[in-house]
């Protein structure tokens, strides 16, 4: 097949976006995040094409597709991290409760808050471990109870019975897995609405992914997660929904996790995941 044939294949088969929406499995059934129409360019090249699809509440979403198709695109549009980037160029709405994230009226460092974000290397802070933790309530002025604060996210980071005897010592010492789950911690302290994780695991060992994916699947329960992955296990052991995107920042295929795996819609999706390209 020629590239045009392979793109023009992948034109007719990108959804129509008002069919995009989902039944919901679990959670509450709420969407905490739609997005509409939404294009996003890198100066004059073109990353993300007409995505509309909704992010349900206290569910996991798994993100995937090939490399360079848009992932961490879309997922950084989402806390606006893509304003930092000075040739992008966002059009489309991204709403977060309702609210247009991109609203004159919308302070990114607050939506940031509500969206917290973990990213593909761990990212510890150079400074105690009870300090990174404690790091985001004491921004906003929440240092109240503070040590229980901080003991509550390594809990539900997993990670209080590892480090509750060292919290003075510095998180840059901890293990790649753990500092990853400090990260997380760090991340959820705040009470997020949505955590946002762009392949947080492809660093780390079998072990320290293992790990964290089932920690993914607890934080479902209180958080809502839209997770990057390139791991199809993955993203099929951990997610209720996948979005799969394709060549051109297109969303080709969105849905039940199981179906979307089992039976997808479109041979293109089924041809990614099954591995004859990537
Ligand atoms: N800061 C940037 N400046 C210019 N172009 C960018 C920038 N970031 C991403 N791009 C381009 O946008 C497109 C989408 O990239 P993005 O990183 O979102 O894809 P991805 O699916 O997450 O890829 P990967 O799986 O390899 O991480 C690619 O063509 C990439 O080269």
């Amino acid at each position: 097949m020629s590239l045009e044939d392979t793109q023009a294949s992948e034109m007719e088969s990108t959804i129509d976006t008002a069919s995009v929406t989902s039944e919901s499995t679990g959670g509450t059934g709420e969407s905490v995040i739609e997005t509409e129409n939404v294009d996003v360019w890198y100066s004059d090249t073109q990353a993300l094409d007409d995505i509309t699809m909704e992010i349900p509440e206290q569910q996991v979403t798994a993100l995937i597709g090939p490399s360079g198709c848009g992932k961490s695109t879309f997922l950084r549009c989402i806390n606006r991290m893509n304003d930092l980037i000075e040739s992008a160029r966002i059009e489309g709405e991204i709403r977060l409760r309702g609210k247009n994230v991109y609203d004159d009226d919308v302070d990114p460092v607050a939506l940031r808050r509500s969206v917290g974000m973990v990213f593909q290397e761990p990212n510890p802070f150079p400074k105690t471990i009870y300090d990174n933790v404690a790091y985001g309530l004491r921004v906003q002025g929440k240092d109240d109870n503070l040590d229980e604060k901080v003991e509550d996210a390594l809990r539900r980071a997993a990670l209080w019975e590892e480090v509750n005897d060292q919290l003075d010592s510095s998180g840059l010492d901890l293990s790649g897995g753990q500092q990853q789950r400090l990260c997380i911690a760090r991340a959820i302290a705040p009470d997020p609405d949505v955590i946002l994780m762009d392949e947080p695991a492809s660093a780390l060992d079998p072990v320290a992914t293992s790990k964290i994916e089932d920690l993914i699947e607890d934080l479902a329960s209180e958080y809502t997660v839209a997770i990057v992955t390139h791991n199809m296990q993955q993203a099929a052991r951990i997610s209720d929904k996948t979005a799969v995107f394709l060549t051109g920042g297109k969303l080709v295929e969105f849905g039940d996790t199981e179906k979307i795996f089992e039976n997808p819609e479109h041979q293109r999706v089924e041809d990614y995941i099954t591995g004859k390209f990537g």
